[in-house]
């Protein structure tokens, strides 16, 4: 089968070189026709993942039309807000019912929608063969070839059985799951809290309270997906606490990277600028505080990110805000209901 990677950066190259392995139809899209020809001579994604040679059996090109057509299945992996972009634009040349992958992390707007619902708008008619590819996988140790697992999911079973049978590797271990928005929701709202654990690392406060925040973090991100419509469960599993474990704690973060600096006094303008990386937490931050204002879900954590993103509170005034919460009981702040 054909496969097409939309989005050649870190991620788009490490799955791409993960599939070499294994298939020999593979298509890099990348927008610019310049880094197409770059990668083609070198053989090297140099700015988004160096030292990673990248298999001839990969085919790169900036032509949308040659990366789709044909294709029995297309990944979506550019940065969230281009997400539903690049599936409008996809679509014209997308096969009937081919598998569409979205494998970015983040949400589509501040009305809450996932990435994959948003494919399916753009695609409809076409396909309903949508999935979600997430886990804790950072693009360099999975384009190194280090063992790593992650969750596919779908509300179609044998679009989840596809992707399953196309990027099951002895190094890339897939599971499959009916809760695409508990697997979305996961991967979207740990990189909140992986920018926050950066702050804290950043202002040095030490383990226990990494410990803490992780362990409050999941909560939130739990009450958050439970709300609307995901299954508890899949919060702790791969694409929830084990995305949210590798992304608070790996060097290979950016959000963590990025809380790090926030912590250290530099302004999110600052970091994003300093950057060519994609820091997905403080889009999905701002996008995520403004629908739990709305819809009344508690969400303290992610409002103090907020803050720091806003330069409204310092790292030090975060703290001092958290730790003062009311006195309760830890079970009363576990999600009960989803609607
Ligand atoms: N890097 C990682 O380890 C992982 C990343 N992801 C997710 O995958 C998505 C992509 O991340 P990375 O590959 O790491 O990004 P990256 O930061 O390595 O590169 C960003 C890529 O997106 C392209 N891009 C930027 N703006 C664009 C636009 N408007 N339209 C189309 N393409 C655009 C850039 O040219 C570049 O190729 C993110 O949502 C991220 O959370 C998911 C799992 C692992
Ligand atoms: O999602 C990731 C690992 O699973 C990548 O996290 P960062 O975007 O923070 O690097």
């Amino acid at each position: 089968m054909k496969i097409a990677m939309i989005g050649a950066g870190g991620w788009g190259t490490a799955m791409m070189i993960s599939l070499a392995g294994r298939h020999k139809d593979l298509v890099l899209y990348c927008r610019k026709p310049e880094t197409a020809e770059k990668l083609n001579r070198e053989r090297e994604n140099k700015e988004y993942l160096p030292g990673v040679h990248l298999p001839e059996v990969i085919r790169i090109t900036s032509d949308l039309k040659e990366a789709v057509e044909g294709a029995g299945c297309v990944v979506i992996c550019t940065p969230s807000k281009a997400v539903a972009d690049t599936a409008g634009k996809i679509a014209k040349w997308l096969e009937k019912d081919a598998v569409v992958v979205s494998a970015s992390k983040g949400l589509a707007d501040d009305e809450g929608h996932r990435l994959s619902e948003v494919i399916a708008q753009k695609v409809a008619g076409i396909t309903d063969r949508i999935v979600a590819l997430s886990g804790p996988n950072h693009a360099e140790e999975v384009g190194a070839g280090l063992p790593c697992a992650t969750v596919a999911a779908s509300e179609v079973p044998e679009a989840v059985q596809i992707v399953q049978d196309l990027f099951m590797s002895p190094v890339f271990r897939v599971y499959r799951s009916d809760d695409i928005r508990g697997v979305e929701y996961g991967g979207a709202l740990k990189n909140i809290m992986a920018l926050a654990c950066g702050v804290l690392d950043g202002i040095k406060l030490g383990d226990n309270s990494r410990a803490a925040l992780m362990t409050r973090g999941l909560v939130e991100m739990t009450r958050f997906g439970v709300r609307f419509g995901a299954k508890m469960n899949t919060f702790f599993g791969l694409s929830g606490m084990g995305d949210l474990v590798v992304t608070c704690t790996s060097s290979h973060s950016r959000n963590h990277t990025a809380g790090v600096m926030m912590g250290e006094g530099k302004t999110a303008k600052e970091i994003v600028e300093g950057t060519n990386m994609v820091v997905e937490g403080m889009r999905t931050a701002l996008l995520v505080h403004e629908i739990a204002k709305r819809e009344h879900i508690d969400m303290p954590i992610t409002e103090e990110v907020c803050c720091l993103i806003n330069g409204e509170h310092t790292a030090r005034k975060a703290l001092e805000v958290l730790m003062a919460r009311a006195k309760k009981a830890e079970s009363e702040t576990y999600p009960t209901e989803s609607l």
